[in-house]
């Protein structure tokens, strides 16, 4: 189905997968609402904008409602510290924000992993693994009061970020099962901050994961997806393995800050901007 699409119409697939997101030091009010407006405009709606805490009650107060506002908090480090986790939680609630990205401890799973580099084959190698139900226990105070904001309905969504690219398969797979347990809404594969970004082997590492499980667990590509071409590998992958009813906003996303010009230039002339010539 997928790949019978027109240009334009994967255009408008992926814009309305999107997070479109700005998470840079130089973020400025100014940039907020200039990201509001890619994500609200003509060329459609965007899933939802991803911007630092700080900035999110201003993007609530222009979008009013009308798309989420994503904010990231443990980012980008993946740090274990609870008092931090507890003032940015607190934080981020506070300006309401409809969904929370929330950087996995992958530091703490690459060390408790240290010793063993098992392939990853199937999920009860995984839940053998001694450092899964050590890091499962060290990620409850974290990931419980996530989830108990979902079912207290003060937070619709949260996404947890692997950093898939600092992982080896079988780390990736761990992560993913903890996500899957402690009842996430998506796995999501990069911060874009630290080395490497999403991959599609990181990706089908995940959707076998959700797949062993089947859970309603979603996925969000980000990190170097610049493209519509990029993104439609993604969709496709995503679609041979969980089915084409995986992919809609509410279980597949993208987090992207700098895809909004290959989407217009579809859109506009049929052509990315991959392919639109220098005049060299
Ligand atoms: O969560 C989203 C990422 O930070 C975006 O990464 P990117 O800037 O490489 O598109």
């Amino acid at each position: 189905m997928f790949q019978n699409l027109t240009p334009s119409e994967q255009a408008k697939l992926v814009l309305s997968l999107t997070d479109l997101t700005s998470l840079n030091d130089s973020d400025t009010y100014q940039s907020t609402a200039a990201l509001c407006e890619k994500a609200n405009s003509t060329y459609g709606q965007t899933a939802a904008v991803c911007v630092y805490k700080q900035f999110a009650g201003y993007a609530k107060e222009i979008l009013q409602d009308s798309i989420p506002v994503a904010t990231v908090i443990n980012f980008p480090d993946g740090a274990l510290d609870q008092a931090r986790f507890n003032y940015e939680l607190a934080y981020a609630l506070e300006q309401q924000v409809d969904e929370i990205d929330y950087v996995f401890p992958w530091r703490k799973l690459q060390e408790l992993t240290a010793q063993q580099a098992p392939e990853f084959t199937d999920i009860q190698t995984v839940k053998a693994c001694p450092a899964y139900q050590e890091l499962s226990t060290l990620l409850k105070p974290y990931l419980d009061p996530l989830t108990a904001a979902t079912k207290a309905k003060r937070l619709p969504r949260i996404k947890v970020i692997l950093e898939s690219g600092s992982l080896t398969p079988f780390q990736i797979a761990l992560a993913s099962q903890i996500c899957i347990d402690y009842q996430v809404d998506f796995i999501k594969t990069s911060t874009g901050k630290h080395g490497q970004g999403a991959t599609l082997e990181a990706a089908k590492v995940i959707f076998n994961v959700i797949k062993a499980n089947n859970a309603p667990t979603g996925f969000k590509a980000s990190g170097g997806v610049s493209t519509v071409a990029q993104a439609m590998e993604y969709i496709n992958l995503a679609a041979s393995i969980l089915g084409e009813q995986f992919i809609k906003p509410e279980t597949f996303r993208f987090g992207a800050s700098g895809i909004f010009n290959d989407i217009k230039a579809l859109i506009d002339t049929g052509k990315s901007t991959t392919q639109v010539s220098t005049g060299y």
